[in-house]
């Protein structure tokens, strides 16, 4: 019996650091959400007692370092699980893209698992255990709106942004998370309003939401790389709204409400950029099978 699970991307709408902690990591204020371009996760159950992780994107490894695999391995390593998996990543999400690709399959398989395995864990718990993979993991076993808290994972359901379409130009450069947080000067943060932003959403105002996007790592990243910047002046220039990168990046994103506005700024940034998507938020939690 095999069980398909969907693993949307995220992107941030707003990304403030306050200071580097002395784990290393930075203690982060984020509001993300997840939108619907999503990777397809394909478990199904082996007589064999091994993690098989199989995919036809020569970027993503097939072994110990896919986040699916250390995923499947926790939960089988928790609970004392003797079964084996395939696990079939049918990739949609650019990787190493800012939008949480890696993690977003990792919390599918999490929830997949409980699911095929009968273990009848929560969210809350799921959530728990994907910390220990990665700090983006617990936002995506719940998905939906949350503001993100700690290393990113403590997280607060709030309210889902007002409808809109997201383009999404990912440039053909990899950004190591690792690296740019590293390169964060915390002297000269231009710090955004999270709190503005939360409100933003609480009012369904869209046009609060688009004035305090902000993110403390774009800078870093475009002082990197040159085409980050130009793909937001593209952005602009064919009609968005407002215009941020992801996460660590490279990938940017635009907003606008009206479609055809929309399919202007995907068919103009086609010219600039390989990878160009059109989305709507998908703005509401998962809820177990
Ligand atoms: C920047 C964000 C924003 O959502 O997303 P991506 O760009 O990766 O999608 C996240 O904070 C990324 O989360 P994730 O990709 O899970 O990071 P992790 O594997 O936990 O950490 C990778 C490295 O990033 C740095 N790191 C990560 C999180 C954090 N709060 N502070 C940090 O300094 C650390 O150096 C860590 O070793
Ligand atoms: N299931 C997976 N899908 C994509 N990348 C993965 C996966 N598991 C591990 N990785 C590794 O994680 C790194 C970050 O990828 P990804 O999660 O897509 O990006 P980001 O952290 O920028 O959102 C990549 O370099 C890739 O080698």
């Amino acid at each position: 019996m095999r069980f398909l699970e969907k693993a949307p991307a995220k992107i941030n709408l707003v990304l403030d650091t306050l200071y580097k902690r002395e784990d290393g990591y930075h203690e982060v204020e984020m509001v993300m959400t997840t939108v619907d371009l999503a990777d397809r996760i394909e478990l199904t159950p082996l007589k064999s007692d091994e993690i098989r992780i199989v995919s036809e994107n020569r970027f993503v490894p097939s072994d110990s370092r896919n986040l699916a695999y250390q995923a499947a391995r926790l939960i089988k390593d928790t609970y004392h699980i003797r079964e084996g998996v395939e696990i079939f990543i049918e990739k949609q999400i650019p990787v190493a893209a800012g939008l949480a690709g890696g993690s977003s399959d990792a919390a599918a398989v999490l929830r997949g698992l409980n699911h095929l395995w009968g273990l009848d864990l929560s969210l809350d718990t799921l959530a728990t255990l994907g910390a220990g993979i990665g700090s983006d993991v617990s936002f995506c076993v719940y998905g939906g709106t949350a503001l993100a808290t700690g290393r990113g994972e403590q997280i607060k359901e709030i309210d889902a942004p007002p409808p809109c379409w997201v383009i999404l130009a990912k440039p053909s450069i990899g950004v190591s998370t690792k690296a740019i947080y590293q390169n964060l000067n915390l002297e000269t943060i231009d710090h955004p309003d999270v709190h503005k932003m939360v409100e933003a959403l609480q009012e369904e105002d869209y046009d609060k939401m688009c004035a305090n996007m902000g993110n403390v790592l774009e800078p870093v990243t475009t002082s990197l790389h040159a085409e980050v910047d130009q793909i937001k002046s593209h952005m602009k220039d064919f009609g968005a709204d407002a215009v941020l990168m992801s996460g660590s990046g490279p990938t940017v994103f635009g907003l606008t409400q009206q479609e055809s506005r929309a399919h202007r700024i995907y068919n103009g940034l086609r010219g600039f950029c390989d990878e160009v998507y059109i989305v709507r938020m998908l703005g509401t939690r998962n809820t177990l099978d």
